[in-house]
């Protein structure tokens, strides 16, 4: 009997490159992704993400290596299976509802082949689901963005694709609904068990939404894992930049556990494998730094501090005039101008050789 575990990967790159003409993109991507795993691919704009996407979606051509669907290969260099064939579902950025088609048409749209009574019974499920049950005879100029968005999705969602291909989909609306949608995106693809890949800019969004992220920067995919692995085990400083503020600080190895940095000596909870005498980077996020009021080995002037209700975010400047960041989440008020200590949260580091 063949157990899940041996059932090939829903999709899988493999040392994909893609690229326009003779110019590559990306090189060398490789991941997969699983039946009903929520991906997104997290990077600087023009890095390549939307390339990639739809490379996967079969509108372009690869440079090298393949894209195998459930284990057969559906893009490699010889061959493209056509976009219409793959049973991937799209999302544009700009909705791209067809604007003299009312909502129901629109969702009606790849739902060719089906008897009038069942497009109504799907196309109005759909709308339940999206929670737009009212709207089917409105035009797509009579919504506003978050029901074009729904819409949307209702649209891709109707032929029951088993992976859906999202390219920025909330980056026309504003901050909290981006973020409430992207709850409820999520909701609906793991209730219906549909895989998707987002593309986005946005990292609070990519963490909301996804089981696993990849960065892509400087033309290739830097880590592949979930959020929790990309934010407390980077691979790189870049990864760990994309996914939280933070910045590298030289440190010196004085015990297994105990590192000198500017920031004064940081005692780490566990041995992580520093041998005394060793160069390291450390990437410290400003959640992590914590000013305090008595004297201790740094001191600092605050510079600023912002209140932004949740946190107070402090610039603080060290002796070498060095400006950091420090962001506590406690109605604790140090003025500016005054001196105050440094703690160094130090659970675990994320250290990088220097
Ligand atoms: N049709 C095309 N022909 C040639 N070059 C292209 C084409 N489309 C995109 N590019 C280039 O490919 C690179 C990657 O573009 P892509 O849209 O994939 O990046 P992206 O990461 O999705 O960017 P953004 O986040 O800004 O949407 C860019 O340098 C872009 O100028």
């Amino acid at each position: 009997m063949t157990s899940l575990l041996e059932l090939p990967p829903l999709l899988e790159l493999k040392s994909l490159s893609c690229g326009y003409g003779e110019t590559v993109i990306t090189g060398q991507l490789s991941f997969q992704l699983q039946a009903g795993e929520i991906a997104c691919l997290l990077g600087p704009s023009g890095c390549g993400k939307t390339t990639v996407l739809r490379a996967i979606a079969g509108f372009n051509p690869l440079l090298s290596g393949s894209i195998s669907q459930n284990g057969q290969v559906i893009s490699d260099l010889n061959f493209t299976l056509p976009p219409e064939h793959r049973g991937i579902g799209v999302v544009f950025q700009d909705y791209a509802l067809f604007p003299h088609l009312n909502v129901f048409d629109n969702i009606a749209f790849g739902l060719n082949g089906r008897s009038s009574t069942e497009k109504k019974q799907a196309v109005q499920s759909l709308l339940k689901l999206v929670e737009l049950p009212d709207i089917s005879s409105r035009y797509p100029h009579e919504l506003s963005g978050g029901q074009q968005q729904r819409v949307a999705l209702a649209r891709a969602l109707a032929p029951k694709p088993k992976l859906l291909l999202m390219d920025e989909p909330f980056s026309n609306l504003d901050t909290d609904l981006r973020r409430q949608l992207a709850l409820e995106v999520r909701s609906i693809l793991k209730d219906q068990g549909i895989a998707a890949i987002m593309v986005t800019h946005d990292q609070e969004e990519a963490f909301a939404i996804s089981d696993k992220l990849g960065i892509l920067a400087n033309a290739q995919l830097q880590q592949w894992g979930t959020p929790t692995e990309l934010y407390y085990q980077p691979l790189n400083p870049m990864v760990a930049g994309f996914v939280g503020k933070g910045e590298l600080f030289d440190a010196e190895c004085l015990s297994e556990t105990t590192v000198q940095t500017e920031l004064g000596k940081i005692e780490f909870a566990e041995p992580f494998g520093a041998e005394p005498g060793k160069q390291l980077s450390l990437f410290i996020r400003p959640v992590d730094i914590r000013p305090g009021l008595e004297q201790g080995e740094v001191m600092a002037r605050v510079e600023q501090k912002e209140f932004l209700g949740n946190s107070v975010v402090y610039q603080l400047v060290l002796p070498s005039g060095r400006q950091i960041e420090s962001e506590i989440f406690e109605p604790l008020m140090f003025e500016v101008g005054s001196q105050v200590s440094l703690h160094v949260a130090a659970h675990r580091p994320i250290a990088f050789a220097s």
